[in-house]
Order: structure tokens, then C-alpha cells, then sequence
């Protein structure tokens, strides 16, 4: 037999076509062929079940042999193979029309950017690395006659009768001078093993076993231990730390998908616009790129994830607006939320183990998503300063509303901003510790989400149990009416010559720290959000106000030496020292501001030894 014809009824130059937009992505050409020969495989094996067919033992394999000095490379496998019938129907028409439709969908646009896989495009992509392609094939129906098809590129193929003796297929490819890399033994290893290593069927490179197979996703999870999760995590991530925990991902209503997500240790330099996870159709990778899939919240969870059901080839803004594709994302969402509501559940204590690794997606997710913020919002916990112990906000509020009037502490610096926790402490007012660079965003959200939470940072105001009020009150000069506060008050800004710097004089219940700064929580709050967007680092407020400790010992003394008409130059010192060191627990100073301070500290130290002595 021998037979000769034309491939193309439609377009003349669909080859040059194929090198062209694909040129960039020619290492799918493998996937595409191997994926055909594990096609092949499956589908004898379920006519296998059928009891249509028997094999003669054999076990099913793929083999794919580089012969450098042929410059060939050949897929092969054990599969159901093709009549002359079917290669007509499969590879001169299906094929053909597939590859064409392929490509003039994406013809004028950026491919590269806009496909995440290439499925479909299928035996054609071929010809992307080859200037001849062999398909030898024997259909396993018995009495079939092997038949052997080629084409070298133009669209005139050839099909011969072929004496080929073993069932399945056999895809030579002739590689062109342009692709040689694909006749590097390395190279096609690599590819085998970033596309196909978890193929459920043998792959042999040159002879030797080529990839890993067992998919631990396809399994049940009833069936696996922890072991078994935590090798095939080291297996996907060689250099990667022990995962926190795992979901494992199993549905097949309304789509199809399997999958295992891995819960990270968050390392400082994680790329969030990066996702970790790897997209997988029926176990032959895809992509690692899967935002639309995987939120981008969920960036750092790493695993695989593998549905037929996403359309792969196919552009982003499509995927975007695709409903399967929202509804795998919501499904996602929603079983990252319930797993985490059952390890809040069953295992409180990992929990809290893992928070610090867990907190900022989860704080990123329920701001981005309003679905996860309900699922979540109960199991949001607090670290309480100076405690080993978190809360959440309710029981917060709980235990503090008679001291706080419903108020929320919070610290977002515990060693700066000691002396205002240890203030808040003293009169049992826990602190809640919110130090990452997202809380300020988050603590907004949370009283956006709930009207009767109000967040105050320590140093934005003192509340009223930690001040006694009757003490300020007190009156000292007949002659003027003033209070000792309101004289304390003038005598700063006179010292400190700025009329207009805001000083209270106040009775803390403390007499630690003779001064705190006082920053306003909402203008800090504008302050840090500019700077978060402008990526600068957040300027100090000028409109701060200083409080100046009444009870504090060096404080009643400076007041003293004031009313006594002592050293006039020691208490202006005095008083700028005081200020400086309320201030350096806000800001550092730049190399002018540390100088001056350094001088005055060795004047007030030198005029105070020279008092003593
Ligand atoms: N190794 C093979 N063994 C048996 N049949 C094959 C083999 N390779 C290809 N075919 C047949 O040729 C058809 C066309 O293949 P092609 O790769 O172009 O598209 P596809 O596999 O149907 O779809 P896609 O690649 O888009 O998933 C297949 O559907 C199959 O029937």
C-alpha cells in the first residue's frame, strides 16, 4: 500500500505558521507527545477493563530514544495505536484542524503572554522542532496492518504500509538544524522530568526510568500518612523547609480537581507576586503561573493542582472572567479557610505555632476577599505583649471593657514602645502586638468590617485609668491661679522655644519615664499609608504633643529648681533632655540631631557633678 495526499484544505502554510508563533515555547512539543503516547495507554487500559481486549502481560510503558547520530528523537509507547483509517481521521484531519484552529486564535497576538498552556495544539507542535516526522503505528484491533505516515514539513504527507510488529505507536522526529539543543541528552532529561514526572506511566529515557510517576494528589487521602506528604513536599521542594500543614483537594462537582497545598514557612524574601503552586492537567505539568486559579493572597502556598477542567488554552483576560475558573478559585479559598478553622479547632496550640508563618496571608486574604473574611474572622488571634498568649478581638473587648471603654491597644514596636505598654500593663490593660507592615492596613479593615472596634496604638493617647486626675487639678500659685501642670506646661515650651509644640502635664499612674510623645492615631495612620505607597519611610509628626510626667521624680525636682530660681541654664537642659529622650523612642536622630544630644547629655552629666561635689 501507498498512498499520497494533501494535508491542507485550509491553510497553505500552516508549518512556517507553527515555527513562527511558537518559537519561544518549543519545549512543548515533548509534552504534547508524550501526553498523546499516555493517552494512547489509558485508553487501552480502560478497554482493558471492558474486557475487550487482553495484553500479553507487557507492562505499559513510554519510551522516548535520542539518536544523536541520526539527529532523531522518537516517542514510543504501548498503546492502543492507529488503523490507516484512524491516522487519516486522527492525524490528517483532527490534528490538523486543531493545530489550525490553535493557531488562528492567537495569530496577531502575543502568544507567550497570553496562553498559559498549549494543549490542543497537540501532535502538530511536532513540526515546531522537526523538518520530518515518522508516525509508525499498529492499532491493537486484531487483524490490523501497520501503517506508517510521514511528512516532511510541507503539507504533502505519505502513508505507506509500514512492518512494524508490536501494538502502539512510535513518533520519530527528524530534528532541523535550528533545534539542535533538542538532540542534547540533558536537555530532553530536564523536560521529561518538568513535564511528565508525575505521568502515571513509565517513562523511559535511552533505557532508563525517567520519571517519578505517583501523582500523591490522584490518591485518597484516607490512604496516605504524614510521611507521605511531607516526602513528596521535599520531593517538590528539594531546598525547602518542613511545611506547617496540608490541604488535600478532592472534588468532582461542578469540576474536576485533585490537588495537595502546602502551607509554607514564610521566608523574608518570598516573592508574593509569585505563585508557588504548580497547575497540572491530568498530571502533566502545566504551569506555575496560575494566579487566576490560585488568589493571589494564597501566593505563597506551594503543592500541585490538577483539573482537566481549566481551560488551558486559552488567554488570561479569558480566564479571568471563565466561570469555572472563579469557581475553582472560590472552591480554594474556601477549603484554605475550613482547614485553617479546623487546626484553630482541633489544635489550638499549632495554631498559635504556626500564626507568625500564617498571619500575613491570612490578614491579605481577609482584606481581599469578603468570602474568606466570614469564614475566618472568628479564628483572627492577637499576640498580647510582654505574654506568651494570643486573643482574639472579641474576648479582648471581653476582658477589657470595663478599663478601655472598648478600646483596642496595640503596640507596633514592644521595645520602642515599652514605657507605653508597661503604663497600659500597670493598670492591667493588655497590649495587642501588631508589628507587621501590613497591620496598619488591617487594623483599618477591622473597624471598617466591625463598628465597635476601635483601635488605639499606645502612644496615640493615654487612657484615663492610667492618669490621677485629681492630682493634676491641684492649684499652687494664689497669686496667678495656676495649676503645677499649667506652670510645667509653660516652663517646656518656653525652654524648648517652641511656643506652639503641644505639652500636657499629666499625673501617671507610673512614675518610670519622666515624658511621653504622643502621636495622633488617625494622622499617623494618613502618614503611614503614604509612605507604604510611596515606599519611603513614614516622616515624623510634627503635630505630636509631649506629656510631661508630674509624678516622675526628676520632673517634680526640675520643678523645684525652677520655683527655687536655681541654675537656669541646668533646667532649660533639663528640660530639652527630657524631650530628647522621648523623642528618640519614635525616631532615630540624623547625625546633627545625635550630635547636639550627645553634647548636652556630657553638659547636664558635668553640670550635676559639679552640684554634687
Ligand atoms: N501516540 C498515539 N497513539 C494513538 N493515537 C494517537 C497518538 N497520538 C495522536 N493520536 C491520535 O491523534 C489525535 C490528534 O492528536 P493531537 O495531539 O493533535 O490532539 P489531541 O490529543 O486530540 O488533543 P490535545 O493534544 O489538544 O489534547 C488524538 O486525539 C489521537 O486520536
Amino acid at each position: 500500500m501507498k498512498e499520497t495526499g494533501s494535508i491542507s484544505v485550509h491553510t497553505e502554510n500552516i508549518f512556517p505558521i507553527i515555527k513562527r508563533w511558537l518559537y519561544s515555547d518549543k519545549d512543548i512539543f515533548l509534552r504534547e507527545l508524550i501526553s498523546n503516547a499516555a493517552d494512547a495507554i489509558s485508553k487501552l487500559r480502560l478497554i482493558g477493563y471492558s474486557g475487550e481486549f487482553q495484553t500479553s502481560g507487557e507492562e505499559y510503558e513510554i519510551r522516548v530514544d535520542l539518536d544523536k547520530d541520526a539527529r532523531t528523537l522518537t516517542v514510543s509507547d504501548n498503546g492502543i495505536g492507529m488503523t490507516a483509517e484512524e491516522v487519516k481521521k486522527y492525524i490528517n484531519q483532527v490534528a490538523f484542524s486543531s493545530a489550525e484552529e490553535f493557531l488562528q486564535k492567537y495569530q496577531g497576538g502575543d502568544v507567550k503572554q497570553q496562553i498559559i498552556g498549549h494543549f490542543g495544539l497537540g501532535f502538530y507542535s511536532a513540526f515546531m522542532v522537526a523538518r520530518r516526522v515518522e508516525l509508525d503505528t499498529l492499532s491493537y484491533k486484531s487483524g490490523s496492518e501497520a501503517v506508517l505516515w510521514s511528512c516532511d514539513g510541507t503539507t504533502a504527507f505519505e502513508l505507506t504500509s509500514s512492518n512494524r510488529a508490536e501494538r502502539g505507536t512510535s513518533v520519530k522526529l527528524f530534528i532541523d538544524d535550528e533545534s539542535a539543543e533538542f538532540l542534547d541528552e540533558a536537555k530532553i532529561r530536564d523536560l521529561i522530568r518538568n513535564y511528565c514526572d508525575f505521568l502515571p506511566v513509565p517513562i523511559l529515557f535511552n533505557g532508563e526510568g525517567a520519571n517519578r510517576q505517583k501523582p500523591l494528589w490522584t490518591q485518597s487521602p484516607g490512604s496516605l500518612k504524614d510521611e507521605d506528604y511531607k516526602e513528596f513536599y521535599n520531593y517538590l521542594y528539594p531546598l525547602g523547609e518542613e511545611p506547617l500543614f496540608w490541604i488535600h483537594l478532592n472534588t468532582d462537582y461542578p469540576f474536576n480537581l485533585q490537588g495537595i497545598l502546602y502551607f509554607p514557612r514564610l521566608r523574608a524574601d518570598l516573592d508574593w507576586t509569585k505563585g508557588q503552586t504548580r497547575l497540572f492537567c491530568n498530571q502533566v505539568f502545566v504551569s506555575n503561573n496560575v494566579e487566576e486559579i490560585i488568589p493571589q493572597f494564597l501566593a505563597p502556598l506551594q503543592g500541585a493542582v490538577d483539573s482537566p477542567d481549566i481551560p488551558l488554552n486559552v488567554s488570561r483576560s479569558f480566564l479571568q472572567n471563565d466561570r469555572t475558573v472563579r469557581r475553582i478559585a472560590d472552591y480554594i479559598t474556601r477549603k484554605v479557610g475550613d482547614r485553617l478553622k479546623e487546626l484553630y479547632k482541633e489544635d489550638y496550640e499549632r495554631y498559635v505555632q504556626c500564626w507568625k508563618d500564617i498571619n500575613m496571608f491570612i490578614k491579605y486574604g481577609v482584606m481581599n476577599s469578603d468570602k474568606f473574611y466570614e469564614q475566618v474572622k472568628d479564628i483572627l488571634i492577637f499576640e498580647i505583649a510582654g505574654e506568651d498568649r494570643f486573643t482574639t478581638l472579641s474576648d479582648y473587648i471581653e476582658r477589657n471593657k470595663e478599663r478601655t471603654a472598648g478600646k483596642l491597644y496595640y503596640t507596633s514596636d514592644t521595645g520602642a514602645q515599652a514605657p507605653y505598654i508597661d503604663l497600659l500593663k500597670s493598670q492591667d490593660i493588655e497590649v495587642l502586638v501588631l508589628d507587621a507592615y501590613i497591620d496598619s492596613h488591617f487594623v483599618s479593615f477591622l473597624e471598617r468590617q466591625n463598628s465597635d472596634v476601635r483601635f488605639a496604638r499606645v502612644d496615640s493617647d493615654l487612657d484615663e485609668s492610667v492618669l490621677h486626675k485629681d492630682k493634676a487639678a491641684e492649684i499652687v500659685d494664689p497669686h496667678t491661679n495656676k495649676t503645677r501642670s499649667e506652670q510645667l506646661i509653660e516652663l517646656f515650651q518656653q525652654k524648648l522655644g517652641q511656643a506652639r509644640l503641644k505639652v500636657r502635664a499629666e499625673a501617671l499612674k507610673s512614675e518610670a519615664t519622666p515624658a511621653v510623645l504622643l502621636l495622633p492615631e488617625s494622622l499617623r495612620r494618613i502618614k503611614e499609608m503614604s509612605a507604604l505607597v510611596n515606599q519611603k519611610p513614614m516622616e515624623f509628626l510634627d503635630d505630636h504633643t509631649l506629656v510631661v510626667n508630674t509624678s516622675n521624680p526628676l520632673i517634680q525636682n526640675l520643678q523645684r529648681l525652677e520655683d527655687t530660681g536655681g541654675d537656669e541654664k541646668l533646667v532649660s537642659l533639663i528640660c530639652q533632655h527630657v524631650y530628647d529622650l522621648a523623642l528618640l523612642s519614635q525616631k532615630s536622630f540624623d547625625a546633627a540631631a545625635m550630635g547636639q544630644f550627645i553634647q548636652r547629655s556630657n553638659d547636664v552629666l558635668t553640670r550635676l557633678a559639679t552640684r554634687a561635689v
